[in-house]
């Protein structure tokens, strides 16, 4: 069956989040922001879609590296089309970025769904169909009542486990918050958490990501006092070594590397050098289910965890083939906003959670996005 068509919509939809100066999510003000669709298309009308981002799917990329690799080829040919497009992004003068290698490569396996009728995580091989998810918080703010103090998010922390997640993970505080970073509200952040939930109800930190060895070690023994499960991205994930000198140094596991590029070859790296204790990877960041099925496959012959990065179908997917791997990162979360409620362009939301805080996995053909397709195309943007 051979793929006839590649094509982009773009369309506009509403958003009540915002994004600060470092690029981390809070709430905001209703606006109308763009998305974008890719579509894939066989001979015979089935199709694949996948959501990314106008820039990542502009028409320079659609035109000189997506149709070029996948037009007139096997539609169930994803291994051989994602190493060609991997290949391209060396020549590609840095245009060919892994989010969009991410976003073909979930269109990919959405169209593979289609075509064999089943959905993406049985198409890879289930292990499970609910994945239990702990809650991940927005970075920490300065808004009245949001996550603007220690208190803020003890009381946001009870509600979440009334909601059912089974883990919670704080981002605290981090620039432009005017006096962080800060260790020591750190800590006060995370010990109110551990107030609010009881002694033995599964914590992990995420924190500002660039303090020095000495800052990140001081933390990391705070975490160690208050039973943290694990300690994510304290220090520049490009100095590997910081981090083989953090996992020596703690206890505490030491989770990474979320951030860095080179998606399952680096994170072997990182396994050689002894610079985690859990492996992290995510679709969007290591470019697509197929390479982040590698990194997890990786982890799991080296003994270790590989917890993946992100919400969405498409994590959510990798999460239920895998054993190797304890949670759905549910979010981001916070006191202002619905996580719960669907965006226009959905049907339905992708990670409904149940009572117990089990995500359950969608049993339609294809990745699991129930796509508004009427929506999208009475929203266009061009
Ligand atoms: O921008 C970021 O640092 C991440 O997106 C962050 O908000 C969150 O997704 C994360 O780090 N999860 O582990
Ligand atoms: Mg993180």
């Amino acid at each position: 069956m051979k793929i006839i068509d590649a094509s982009v919509r773009t369309f506009w939809y509403t958003t009540h989040e915002e994004t600060d100066s470092d690029g981390h999510a809070h709430p905001g003000p209703a606006r109308r922001v763009k998305k974008a669709l890719l579509t894939l298309t066989c001979e015979d009308g089935t199709s694949g879609h996948a959501f990314g981002s106008p820039e990542q799917l502009r028409p320079h990329l659609l035109e000189r590296f997506i149709r070029p690799v996948v037009l007139d080829q096997d539609a169930l040919a994803r291994e051989r089309l994602w190493q060609d497009l991997a290949h391209w992004q060396r020549g590609s003068g840095g245009q060919l970025s892994d989010r969009t290698l991410a976003i073909v490569d979930c269109a990919l396996w959405d169209l593979a769904g289609h075509l064999l009728k089943a959905p993406v995580y049985k198409i890879i091989g289930s292990y499970r169909d609910k994945v239990p998810a702990y809650g991940s918080i927005m970075c920490g703010d300065e808004l009245e009542g949001g996550l603007a103090t220690p208190e803020d998010y003890g009381g946001f922390a009870e509600k979440l486990v009334a909601r059912g997640y089974q883990a919670i993970k704080l981002h605290t505080w981090m620039p432009p918050v005017r006096w962080s970073p800060n260790i020591e509200m750190d800590l006060k952040a995370c010990s109110a958490v551990r107030e609010a939930v009881g002694p033995k109800f599964p914590l992990m930190l995420d924190a500002y990501h660039w303090y020095s060895r000495e800052e990140a070690y001081e933390l990391g023994k705070g975490l160690e006092a208050l039973n943290f499960t694990w300690i994510e991205e304290v220090m520049d994930e490009q100095s590997m070594s910081s981090y083989a000198w953090l996992t020596q140094e703690l206890k505490i596991p030491v989770i990474g590397p979320e951030s860095m590029g080179g998606k399952y070859k680096h994170r072997a790296e990182w396994i050689k050098a002894g610079a985690c204790d859990i492996l992290r990877t995510g679709v969007e960041d290591v470019g697509g289910i197929t390479p982040a099925l590698k990194t997890m496959h990786l982890a799991e012959s080296f003994g270790m965890n590989c917890e993946v990065h992100g919400h969405g179908a498409e994590n959510l997917a990798i999460s239920a083939a895998t054993k190797n791997c304890r949670w759905y990162e549910r979010g981001l979360l916070h006191p202002f906003l619905d996580y719960d409620a669907c965006p226009e362009y959905l049907n339905r939301i992708p990670d409904p959670m149940d009572e117990e805080g089990f995500v359950w996995l969608s049993q339609e053909p294809g990745l699991g996005e129930d796509i508004n397709f009427e929506y999208i195309d009475a929203n266009l943007a061009e």
